[in-house]
């Protein structure tokens, strides 16, 4: 066993700052247009998880002077209702983002509500629109955690050309656009996910592990290749992770804790993203 302790990647700490340079951004618009920037959040169902995200997100956003406007349906609106609501926040000039925020239930057809948020206010870089522009390597928005997870890395100048970077995790807001991104910063990546045969064989691989499954405590300290860099993705009930954090931090090298990792820049990167959308509306009305 390693004795060497990874450095904590502080997300707290980055995500302040980004959130500091939006504040003055977003001051900056309504001092020159006189137009606050605006985010719509959606919540559908009352989740308590989803309730405390949406929650932080819009304290954020008065943290940074970003308006928020809460638009709560009930857990029993259908795909058309949900779609309807979304597409009026897309067409309603007032508003400069939208965040849907997922899951919004298994009798509704997610991917069609996110197709309903207009590709200029996507700062939560959930639409196809987004997702391709990222695979082309075009700008655009990001999802907001990987995102954030780019924003760690390069803050804490972590070179990712040839390394091997493992994914674990294949959501289309998460896992796979992460892995995509780090491919267009030349790592080699592998996808893996909760029913990859061999996992700990790969993990062990890993020059940098993104841990994004959903599932407390899934990858193993053990199998952590020493040295490699271990960011944690996960939210798992009781702010526990997707890395046994304990037995990691003694092999990693670098290692982003839960809670102060990732999270806080996935709200760092929406609010970053807002003000931008609200700026690009200036310039291209
Ligand atoms: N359309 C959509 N976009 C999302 O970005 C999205 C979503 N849906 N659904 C749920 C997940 C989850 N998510 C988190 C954001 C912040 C923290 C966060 O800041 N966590 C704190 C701790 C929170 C606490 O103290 O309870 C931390 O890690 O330090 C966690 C999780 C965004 N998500």
């Amino acid at each position: 066993m390693e004795t060497q302790q990874a450095r904590l990647m502080d997300g707290t700490d980055l995500a302040r700052r980004i959130t500091e340079t939006s504040a003055a951004a977003a001051e900056d618009i309504r001092r020159r247009a006189e137009v606050s920037p605006c985010l719509a959040t959606v919540l559908v169902g009352e989740d308590p998880a989803s309730v405390t995200y949406v929650r932080m997100k819009q304290a954020r956003c008065a943290k940074a002077g970003i308006r928020s406007r809460h638009v709560p349906l009930p857990a029993s609106v259908s795909t058309s209702g949900l779609v309807e609501t979304v597409t009026a926040l897309s067409e309603d000039p007032d508003v400069h983002g939208i965040l849907l925020q997922h899951p919004v239930g298994a009798h509704i057809d997610e991917r069609a509500a996110f197709e309903a948020i207009a590709p200029e206010k996507d700062v939560d870089g959930v639409t196809m629109h987004s997702f391709a522009a990222m695979g082309f390597g075009l700008p655009g928005f990001v999802s907001c955690t990987p995102g954030g997870i780019m924003r760690l890395l390069d803050e804490y100048d972590v070179d990712l050309t040839g390394k091997h970077a493992v994914v674990v995790g294949r959501s289309p807001i998460l896992g796979k656009p992460v892995g995509m991104l780090l491919l267009g910063r030349d790592a080699t990546v592998t996808y893996c996910h909760s029913r990859t045969v061999g996992l700990p064989a790969i993990v062990r691989e890993a020059d940098v592990l993104v841990a994004a499954v959903g599932r407390p405590r899934f990858i193993n300290g053990a199998d952590i290749k020493p040295g490699a860099v271990v960011i944690d993705a996960g939210y798992n009930p009781g702010n526990v992770g997707d890395v046994d954090f304990e037995t990691a931090r003694h092999r990693a090298s670098l290692i982003t804790p839960v809670p102060g990792g990732v999270g806080p820049m996935t709200i760092a990167v929406l609010l970053e993203q807002t003000v931008d959308a609200a700026a690009r509306r200036l310039i291209r009305p």
